[in-house]
């Protein structure tokens, strides 16, 4: 069953066509990889998908009723269940780990202003519930030990963890993961190939990833969209796409 579809998305920035007609779609519980060479659009569609920009055209529908969210605020979007990280690894640095886990939480908590101000017992119990749950993820992820220590001591494979568990604290139902195996050595990389499938199966999500690190894509993918200059040249499951010749040209830059 479909969670999300793109139709004939297209996103322009002047004179250049960043994404052309787009079509793409995720099933529930799918780990979907979005490929392509640098300036392939791949960005592009993440920031279309949450919100960050308006497509030029085309529809973007989600969730069981199908709805569009083209028009959305990004807050929006995120509130209905659809959840990121970013290819630079955007962390609360001087936080500790469970604070920057408790943050990305906040979306959820239905306390108004007031009750914020004056801290009243009901605010205090949502907080008290939060924190508990962000302990509770930090566990699934393997980062309950290190839960005082400051985000930035963390080793890069640990702070892309904790990136994921922020962003799993918003309760989504789609997670974007933007490059997830930039930076790591070749151990974090297979760790991080068994973290996103453990995380798709213990949260019951949807996962979008773009990824460079092909090993990664192509053993933890089920299918894959590709990307070249804002085309789709490909889509398929991972052996189709090793073995399909534009995709070839395209990463060799050959044709
Ligand atoms: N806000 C913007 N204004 C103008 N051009 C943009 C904007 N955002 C992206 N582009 C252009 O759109 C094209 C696609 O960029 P995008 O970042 O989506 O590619 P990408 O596939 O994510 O690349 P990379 O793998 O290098 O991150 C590029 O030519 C880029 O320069």
């Amino acid at each position: 069953m479909k969670i999300l579809d793109l139709c004939d998305v297209t996103m322009k920035f002047g004179g250049l066509t960043a994404v052309n007609n787009l079509n793409m779609y995720l099933n529930k519980g799918e780990i979907i990889g979005l490929i392509g060479p640098n300036g392939a659009g791949k960005t592009t569609v993440f920031n279309m998908i949450t919100g960050v920009y308006t497509p030029t055209s085309g529809n973007i529908c989600f969730g069981d009723f199908n709805e569009s969210i083209i028009n959305k605020k990004p807050s929006d979007i995120a509130n209905l269940g659809i959840a990121r990280t970013f290819q630079n690894i955007r962390l609360f640095k001087d936080l500790s780990v469970i604070d920057n886990v408790f943050i990305g939480g906040h979306l959820n908590v239905k306390s108004n202003i007031i009750s914020s101000v004056f801290r009243t017992k009901k605010y205090k119990e949502e907080e008290k519930k939060l924190y508990d749950k962000s302990i509770k993820l930090l566990e699934e992820v393997g980062l309950k030990d290190l839960m005082y220590e400051k985000a930035s001591s963390l080793s890069y494979g640990k702070q892309r963890r904790l990136e994921i568990a922020r962003a799993l604290n918003t309760n989504p139902e789609i997670l974007l993961l933007d490059e997830p195996a930039a930076g790591m050595n070749p151990k974090e990389s297979l760790e991080l190939m068994d973290f996103i499938g453990s995380i798709r199966d213990k949260f019951n999500i949807t996962i979008l990833m773009i990824e460079h690190h092909m090993q990664v894509v192509m053993g933890i993918c089920e299918r894959i969209y590709v990307l070249d200059y804002g085309e789709k040249i490909a889509q398929g499951i991972p052996s189709e796409i090793q073995n399909n010749e534009k995709v070839i040209e395209a990463y060799l830059g050959v044709g």
